[in-house]
């Protein structure tokens, strides 16, 4: 039997999980490693934590799985994108701790650049914004921190991870990671030689961008040569697992936050609504681009109910608690934790909670915790819409650990007025690289066949009345109003 080896390297954690011919799953392993915040509104990894943990649940997920390393016929790598690392090619050691995605420090800098005016230029070029969360800025702030010379490597962590694996022979990143650091353009693929100049970020520093699918080198870590084949950014990665391969097609991810990508087809679309112009995928040369809103802060949300308030002793509690709250009471809760992001994206709003009452208590809490993931989503998708002249009768593919709750996820669909499917695999980050790893090397299907294999576990269906959907949505939208700084 062959079996395909995924990577998906996250933001808390990195898991391996093994895949075979069926894509059925027969192992895997997962660890944690320490998140670094060394001042407020700061969050850096130790890239050699990052390593560890990654050498680690590739055995772990071999031995689980019960298979011998030499069955395995390709390796495909997921990874938490824009978190950026710098190390020196004669050492392989990074010169500084990665700055992570969710990383602020840089928006003093950004702010700076806005008003100079320089907004329009970096997302007609990139599809992105002037924000912190991408890498460009980040690299920028190393470099300054650290001194520019000869010799340092840039890399998103699949970079970084494919340089350790390959013992220093490939500096090879994908399109989908590539056009996270606003360091690429989104039309030709290439390094904006412009832009770098504009961040001071010496091109050559950059590694070689390909495809999603395609040769990015052989490890040794678990014994024999085996070929690394995929590689893609966690949300692409997502995309590709939804198979959501069609033109209006369109995926969301509940986990810690929520990442929605829209497949808008062989053209990148630059969003007049403050959306994320992005590469969902790369293969034969060929670019298809997607549409993405990121909000920050989704299932975390619920985990401030657990850790913070202590209303529920575990996240599935939320479901039994929101259905005891009193219908008459209508709350809202904008959970803007660490600003808001798309399509608002406002650094420095805070959460804030409206509507409370004397008889206002844990339910109501709960109820509006989930609420305001599907309403954050419906802002989402009412800014594609904007942007791509409607959806039509899309369907939204539902995925990650939050897409688990069935109040949620119905209360999503009441809001959005439309259809929302969970899928039978709900590990599609993880299926996505084995996918594109397995499909090159072979030994998997095309993607017609792959987008054969996509199951419904649940379809939920709007039951909400027309007024009553837009009044609440309504009271959302008031309730960001006055939440925003
Ligand atoms: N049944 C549930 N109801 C509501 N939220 C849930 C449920 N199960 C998990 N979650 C939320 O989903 C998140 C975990 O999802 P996961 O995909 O593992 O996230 P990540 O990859 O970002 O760590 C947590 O924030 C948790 O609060
Ligand atoms: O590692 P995750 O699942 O939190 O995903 C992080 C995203 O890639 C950030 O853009």
């Amino acid at each position: 039997m062959t079996y395909i080896l995924a990577i998906d390297q996250g933001t808390t954690s990195s898991r391996a999980i093994v895949f075979d011919k069926n894509l059925q799953i027969v192992g895997s392993d997962q660890r944690e490693f320490p998140q670094n915040f060394p001042d407020s509104g700061w969050v850096e990894h130790d890239p050699e934590d990052i390593w560890a943990s990654v050498v680690a649940v590739m055995k772990g997920a071999v031995q689980k799985a019960g298979i011998e390393p030499d069955q395995i016929a390709a390796i495909g790598i997921t990874n938490q994108r824009e978190t950026t690392v710098v190390w020196d090619r004669e050492t392989g050691k990074p010169i500084h701790n990665a700055i992570v995605w969710q990383d602020r420090r840089t928006a003093d800098f950004c702010r700076k650049l806005k008003e100079e005016g320089l907004e329009a230029e970096v997302t007609e070029r990139t599809g992105l914004l002037l924000d912190p969360y991408f890498s460009g800025t980040k690299l920028r702030w190393i470099l300054d921190e650290c001194g520019r010379r000869d010799g340092l490597l840039f890399g998103t962590v699949d970079s970084f991870l494919i340089w350790r694996m390959t013992e220093g022979k490939s500096h090879v990143t994908d399109a989908t990671n590539a056009c996270r650091t606003m360091l690429s353009n989104l039309s030709t693929g290439e390094w904006d030689a412009d832009i770098c100049k504009m961040l001071d970020v010496p091109i050559g520093m950059l590694p070689k961008v390909l495809d999603s699918a395609a040769d990015f080198g052989t490890t040794d870590i678990l014994g024999p040569s085996i070929p690394i084949l995929g590689v893609a950014g966690d949300q692409q990665a997502a995309t590709v697992g939804q198979a959501c391969f069609g033109k209006g097609m369109m995926k969301s991810t509940y986990g810690t936050g929520c990442f929605a990508l829209l497949n808008v087809g062989e053209t990148p679309v630059v969003s007049k609504n403050r959306l994320l112009g992005t590469v969902a995928y790369q293969i034969d040369g060929k670019r298809t681009y997607a549409l993405e809103g990121a909000i920050f802060v989704a299932g975390a949300v619920v985990q401030w109910l657990r850790d913070g308030l202590g209303i529920i002793a575990k996240a599935a509690d939320t479901h039994p608690l929101a259905e005891k709250a009193d219908p008459n009471q209508r709350i809202y809760l904008v959970p803007a934790f660490t600003g808001l992001g798309a399509p608002h994206w406002d650094p420095d709003a805070r959460g804030a909670i409206f509507g409370l009452t004397r008889n206002s208590g844990p339910a109501e809490f709960a109820r509006a915790a989930l609420e305001s993931v599907g309403y954050q989503t419906r802002d989402l998708v009412d800014a594609m819409a904007a942007d791509v002249g409607g959806l039509g009768d899309t369907v939204l593919r539902v995925d990650g650990g939050m897409s688990a709750s069935d109040w949620a996820m119905q209360f999503l669909s009441d809001i959005l007025g439309a259809p929302v499917d969970r899928p039978k695999v709900l590990e599609t980050t993880a299926l996505g690289a084995a996918w594109l790893a397995g499909m090159r090397a072979g030994v998997l299907p095309g993607m017609d066949e792959f987008a054969a294999t996509w199951a419904v576990e649940r379809e939920f269906q709007p039951r909400m009345q027309e007024a009553e959907r837009e009044a609440r949505y309504r009271g959302w939208q008031a309730a960001v109003r006055r939440t925003m700084g």
